[in-house]
């Protein structure tokens, strides 16, 4: 299955909030749907599932217009509606029927869910005696009680302490593999750099960067350069490039301990390394660039997350 989002245009009392928005995921793949706060993540997974309509462009499900109460679907808002006064296990066995389960295979996926998420301690309780993080995995065993083969997650990794974080993400690694079609929103860097092969990054209601992780990576990093000394600061070092190294490169930033250039001409890494050798440099590290996804995030949409 291909899921596409096609130039979606969204304004709320004249005001547009999204500008267009294109990305598409296929099965057995997660899209990472990146931005700051208001930039568009929560408004573009509601038009998604049709909780109201764009006001033009289109979602398609393989090249078709996407009905989601056609298909069955992992479905995570952002608020989150679980009855509190339910037991975890009433409200699992319900939702599930309600979706079109067995009473039988409700109550087999709820134990199996409960057990991912190790909260099956939790099965007999009332959801409002569980902690905020605890509640949140419930929701989760809630969302994927169908086994939907479409899941879509907003903020699912919110509230989470990093021990359930990398629950949730086991979780979604695993329906990765099994052929899922995932897309969720995040602000958290790190998890989506582990597991997601596609992201989509939104700044103000644009994507302001989309497609493969990898091939992202790769652009990137291209043309630039790592280096540090043991002996000069990254300061000390950007100066020295600035003032005998300008034919080759310019210098583009301190990062941490290590400085990061950009090469001038595609086959200036070896002259650039045999330059530094000439000068004497006491080299404690030279070689490609490999940014994180947070670097080109914060490049791409002007702040840290
Ligand atoms: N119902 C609404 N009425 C008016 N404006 C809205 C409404 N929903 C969203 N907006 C506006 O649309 C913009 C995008 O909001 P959205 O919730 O989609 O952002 P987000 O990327 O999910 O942010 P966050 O990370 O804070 O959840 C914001 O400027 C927000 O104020």
């Amino acid at each position: 299955m291909k899921l596409e989002v096609r130039d979606l245009r969204k304004s709320f009392g004249g005001n547009e909030v999204l500008h267009g928005i294109s990305f598409s995921v296929e099965s057995g793949n997660a899209l990472g749907l990146l931005g700051r706060n208001g930039a568009g993540k929560t408004t573009t997974i509601r038009i998604l599932m049709n909780v109201f309509k764009g006001n033009a462009g289109a979602v398609l499900l393989d090249g078709k217009p996407f009905d989601p109460a056609k298909h069955q679907i992992g479905y995570m808002p952002e608020e989150r509606g679980l009855y509190p006064k339910k037991t975890v296990s009433e409200q699992l066995i319900y939702l599930g029927m309600l979706r079109g389960l067995s009473a039988k295979k409700a109550k087999e996926n709820m134990k199996k869910w409960l057990a991912k998420m190790e909260v099956s301690e939790y099965e007999n309780r009332k959801l409002e005696t569980l902690s905020k993080g605890n509640q949140q995995k419930v929701q989760l065993a809630q969302t994927l009680i169908t086994d939907p083969k479409i899941i879509i997650l907003d903020e699912p990794f919110s509230g989470l302490d990093p021990v359930n974080s990398q629950i949730l993400k086991d979780v979604i690694s695993e329906q990765i593999q099994q052929g899922k079609l995932v897309i969720f929103s995040s602000h958290q860097m790190s998890y989506v750099e582990e597991f997601c092969q596609q992201i989509a990054i939104l700044n103000h209601g644009d994507v302001v960067l989309s497609g493969e992780l990898k091939e992202i990576k790769r652009e990137f990093g291209r043309d630039r350069l790592v280096v540090s000394s043991l002996e000069e600061t990254p300061e000390e070092l950007a100066h020295r490039l600035r003032d005998t190294f300008a034919d080759l490169l310019e210098v583009e930033k301190v990062q941490k301990d290590r400085l990061i250039i950009r090469k001038k001409a595609s086959d200036a890494k070896l002259k650039i390394l045999e330059r530094l050798v000439e000068q004497d440099v006491d080299l404690e590290f030279f070689g490609m660039y490999e940014p994180s996804l947070n670097d080109i995030f914060v490049e791409k949409a002007g702040d840290e997350a």
